[in-house]
């Protein structure tokens, strides 16, 4: 296996080999240990997303699949109501470890779905359906993030430069990417892109993890700072902005990593288009703006401590620390998921899409 390929099929979450517990790669020790975890009870799995140490919409949503799957497979009663009660007492404690990515408690619904669509069945048979399910998800992962890479690739060229925020390469998904998987794909086909991936205060997933998948999958990237990318904009060196997404509103106000809002600002300023990259399951039409999105509030000391030898401030000081921040549809030239590409007015945009989507399952 080659060392792109190595990059873009990476084996972030799995099933065990005994098919009782998750595996992840333990992203929060990146880039220098590569550690993997056995996740067995709720309170790891839970942990484990609440830590980041899985992380990414997608990704977070496919250990949640895997996990509940896990946790119902270890149940010890034949008897379905008392199946059923415990399923979901695990599936509202792993949902709410994180409340902004849709895909967490998409995933947890839909795993949710099939108990109750099976609920005349016998327990062992649900449990069974559940690890179908749960491998299903994460297939369709793989195609959506290829589909996605396909649409996106056709918006840049060889030799552009990208600038992207956060990390939504495979670590954040199952294969490819989505705001990387395009230039993961154009590299496959000898293409080059300049990319300027900035680090991302406070947990730092474009400087320990997008500049980690794109140098080891041989393509040129430079780690900016977040306070950067204006100069970076300004010297002509960016011809588009790529971003993943953890929810879209009705509208197309997008939800993405903290900072994610004023590079949109500052490319609608140089003129830079800005595109938004994600599955359609991460668009939540029951959210009709971005207001209607919750932004997860996480501690004050990944601020203050976290990465330091030392606090870089005092104790006493206190801090503002939203993981996430809304796009407004305006700044968007364009949402990319697995069945297109969607443009203003996005409302009319996503039924087009979902229409494409009930007529051509993936
Ligand atoms: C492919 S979704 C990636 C998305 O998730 C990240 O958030 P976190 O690292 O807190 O899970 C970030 O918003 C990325 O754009």
């Amino acid at each position: 296996m080659d060392e792109l390929t190595k990059v873009t099929h990476i084996d972030n979450v799995k099933l065990s080999e005994d098919k009782r517990s998750v595996v992840i790669l333990d992203q929060t020790q990146l880039p220098n240990r590569t550690v993997y975890l056995t996740l067995g009870s709720a309170e790891d799995i839970y942990d484990a997303i609440f830590e980041l140490k899985v992380r990414g919409a997608p990704a977070i949503g496919i250990c949640a699949a895997y996990g509940i799957y896990c946790l119902a497979a270890a149940a010890k009663t034949d008897d379905f109501e008392k199946f059923y009660m415990q399923f979901k007492k695990d599936k509202e404690y792993l949902d709410s470890s994180r409340p902004t990515a849709v895909n967490l408690s998409w995933a947890l619904n839909r795993m949710e779905g099939v108990v109750l669509a099976n609920k005349e069945k016998p327990v062992s048979e649900i449990i069974s359906l559940l690890k179908t399910e749960a491998c299903e998800i994460q297939a369709e992962d793989i195609r959506m993030c290829r589909a996605i890479s396909e649409y996106g690739l056709s918006l840049i060229k060889d030799g552009d430069g990208i600038l992207t925020h956060c990390n939504a390469g495979p670590l954040a998904t199952s294969r490819y990417g989505t705001a990387l998987g395009p230039l993961f794909l154009g590299k496959e086909r000898g293409m080059e892109f300049k990319v300027f991936a900035d680090e991302t205060r406070p947990l730092l997933q474009g400087a320990r993890l997008t500049s980690y998948e794109l140098a080891k999958g041989g393509l040129d990237v430079t780690l900016i700072c977040d306070n950067m990318a204006s100069l970076v904009m300004k010297n002509g060196w960016v011809q588009a902005c790529f971003v993943g997404c953890d929810r879209i509103a009705a509208n197309g106000d997008a939800a993405n990593k903290i900072g994610t809002s004023g590079v949109a600002i500052l490319a609608k300023y140089y003129g830079i288009p800005f595109y938004v990259l994600g599955p359609t399951s991460t668009i939540d039409m029951d959210c009709a703006t971005g207001e209607d999105i919750r932004i997860e509030l996480r501690d004050e000391n990944e601020i203050k401590e976290k990465f330091y030898s030392e606090p870089m401030a005092l104790k006493e000081v206190k801090c503002y620390n939203p993981a996430f921040d809304v796009t407004d549809h305006s700044l968007i030239a364009g949402i990319v998921t697995e069945y297109g590409i969607c443009r203003a007015p996005f409302n009319e945009s996503f039924q087009e899409i979902f229409r494409k989507k009930r007529e051509n399952r993936l």
